[in-house]
């Protein structure tokens, strides 16, 4: 581990931990890579000395991780942080104080999430429906019509931006029972009936969608409020360090206030140019605004992590966000992003060789994809070129849910007659199809009875239970199962593409798909990887589809450790690495439209990644389709 080095900058916010002034917090808006979660590291040594056992909170899982392993690099002496996410905090609260852990139980397969997104979904379309007048068109419960759907779920969670204080102005709502009561309170706080009745279905659906493992405890932290001051004080904690404060969202932000209000100090240090989370489809929320005007401001200006010209390149991509900080390179190095014109800009292959033959390790180097459901051509060309790689925050795509539904569309396709345990999997995966509308509960029950568990928790398949599973299924749903119920695909004539086609219609698995993504552009991004899935399908056969997938399935598990890194944006950040690859130019929209703001925060949080090597890869279209490369000065 290098040795830190502090200037004038980290020495007035050490200062200031020793002797605040009128302030009760400080807060560190810096850019990438200007050591951010170092100095918060330092501080928290800092206030140990000082005697105290600060509490640290963090948006994320990889951010507290982060925070606790650096901590433990630079300061092996110190006892690890009590460092939380904002709902491990809560689920911590609500197990010490209210006698109970919020935990519910969770079914093990995740492809559960499109059911209950879907159920949210249908409930939210519900309440449009019944306040559109009589001679509109309503949008169908069972839409097939993806775009619609799509504009839906835009649309809903445009309705849904938090910008206004929220939780203040729902909190007095929620006290009034009366419906009288409501009407008056709206009309005061001047919120249309309509937007007040989706966010209240939509609140109670929220409930079941579980976006941020293991749920949003921090959002009911909330309603019961007076636990927080509790706690910390039974803990001791007189300080409290925030990591990734530009990721704070408006539910954060009100677990912030009532530390603040119980007296407690705090330090935070973030990025308003790296907030790119669009969770929920929440709005980006200016945490720092709100907190500007009540804390000790700090900046760090250095970045310790890249140098010139990268330095200048991130500070004019950014200059048109209005946010003035810039970003000077203190780095003693230059790295210099180079923009590659390839005919196929997914294939990274090339260059990560030529950096193994400079005598480097794959393990300095990230792939990064503008969308974790875009890295299926990245993945396959790395597998033909035979380079090691290991996925960040989420699976290779011939482990993900798409491909999950491909298996049980291999399975229908097949002609064996041996019924084996995928039978099971396919089944259960199939009678999520939004189309059917069967209950949660319903599912759990089918998957009890067919999957249990041994003494080592490994499952075991009751294949006995599955006709009797098809028998109960033909009584729940109206739709006809035939193509189910053991009869396989067997008619030969009909091109497979074509079969295909026909059994994702009758499925509905596209919006099974779509619905289990966060945003509308994940969906999108995710039904293309389901599209490509297919396509692949129909050319190879189930049989030849099946061992590709297992042989890439082995590959992938015995990758030794010298492996690349394949990771989206949002799962890079707060992580480095001496040579970063974006590949697939096209997949970015780096003009200006509609989206501009967020996009150049993305890519922001992307290029500032790289310590000493950015490599861009385009093709013709792609790189005269990116004005803001030749904007900014990449060439
Ligand atoms: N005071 C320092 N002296 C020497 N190196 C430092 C110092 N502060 C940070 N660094 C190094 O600079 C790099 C970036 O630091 P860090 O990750 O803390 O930045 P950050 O501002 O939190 O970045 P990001 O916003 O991208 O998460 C790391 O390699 C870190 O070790």
């Amino acid at each position: 581990m290098h040795e830190l080095e502090w200037d004038g900058e980290h020495q007035a916010i050490f200062n200031w931990l020793q002797q605040p002034d009128q302030y009760q917090s400080g807060l560190i808006c810096a850019r990438a890579g200007t050591g951010k979660t170092t100095t918060l590291v330092a501080a928290y040594k800092q206030l140990r000395s000082q005697g105290h056992t600060p509490l640290v909170l963090t948006f994320s899982n990889s951010g507290r991780d982060t925070f606790i392993k650096r901590c433990r690099s630079h300061y092996p002496e110190l006892p690890p942080p009590q460092a939380y996410t904002f709902d491990g905090y809560a689920l911590r609260a609500f197990s010490q104080h209210s006698g109970r852990s919020r935990l519910k139980p969770r079914r093990l397969r995740p492809d559960t999430l499109a059911n209950l997104i879907d159920m949210a979904m249908h409930e939210a379309i519900d309440v449009i429906n019944a306040s559109l007048l009589e001679d509109e068109v309503r949008i169908a419960r069972d839409s097939q019509t993806l775009s619609v759907l799509l504009q839906f779920i835009d649309d809903a969670k445009v309705s849904l931006s938090f910008n206004t204080r929220p939780f203040a102005l729902w909190g007095d709502l929620d006290e009034e029972e009366d419906e009288y009561d409501v009407d008056d309170t709206l009309m005061r706080l001047g919120i249309s009936r309509q937007r007040y009745r989706l966010f209240k279905r939509f609140e109670n659906a929220r409930e079941r969608l579980e976006f941020l493992a293991p749920g949003d405890a921090a959002f009911d932290l909330l309603r019961e409020p007076e636990i927080i001051a509790k706690d910390l004080k039974q803990l001791g904690i007189q300080w409290v360090l925030v990591d990734e404060f530009h990721d704070t969202k408006p539910v954060h932000e009100q677990i912030l206030r009532h530390i603040h209000a119980a007296g407690i100090r705090m330090l935070a240090v973030g990025d308003d140019a790296q907030d790119i989370y669009e969770w929920r489809g929440l709005a980006p929320f200016s945490a720092f605004k709100a907190w500007k005007t009540q804390s000790a401001p700090f900046g760090l200006s250095r970045s310790f992590r890249f140098g010139r010209p990268l330095d200048q390149m991130a500070t004019r991509l950014i200059k048109p966000l209005g946010s003035k900080i810039e970003v000077r390179s203190k780095a003693n190095h230059y790295t210099r992003p180079k923009l590659k014109k390839v005919s196929n800009d997914c294939d990274t292959s090339a260059l990560l060789e030529d950096w193994q033959a400079t005598g480097r390790n794959l393990n300095e180097c990230a792939i990064l994809v503008r969308e974790a459901d875009r890295s299926k051509p990245v993945e396959d060309a790395l597998f033909a070129a035979g380079m090691a790689y290991r996925m960040e925050g989420s699976r290779p795509y011939f482990l993900r849910h798409a491909a999950l539904l491909c298996q049980a569309l291999a399975y229908l396709a097949n002609s064996c007659k041996e019924i084996d345990s995928s039978d099971v999997d396919a089944f259960l995966a199939l009678i999520q199809s939004p189309v059917w509308e069967i209950s949660e509960e319903q599912i759990n029950n089918f998957q009890k009875e067919l999957i249990s568990r041994d003494h080592e928790n490994k499952p075991l398949y009751r294949l006995d239970w599955l006709p009797d599973a098809y028998a109960i299924l033909k009584g729940l749903i109206p739709a006809d199962i035939a193509h189910l119920a053991f009869v396989r695909i067997k008619d030969s004539k009909t091109p497979l593409a074509i079969r295909l086609d026909e059994l994702v219609d009758q499925l509905n698995l596209k919006p099974l798909v779509a619905l289990s993504a966060p945003t509308a552009r994940t969906a999108k991004a995710r039904l293309q990887l389901f599209k490509a899935l297919l396509t692949d399908f129909a050319a190879m056969g189930p049989d030849a589809l099946q061992k590709d997938w297992q042989k890439r399935r082995l590959r992938y598990q015995h990758f030794n450790k010298n492996r690349v890194v394949v990771s989206s944006v949002q799962q890079a950040k707060g992580r480095e690495w001496a040579h970063v690859i974006l590949p697939q130019l096209g997949a970015w929209q780096l003009k200006d439209g509609p989206d501009s703001a967020n996009e150049r925060r993305h890519f922001y949080v992307a290029i500032t990644r790289a310590r000493e090597y950015l490599s861009i890869l385009g093709n013709d279209t792609s790189i005269a389709q990116s004005p803001w490369l030749a904007e900014i000065g990449i060439k």
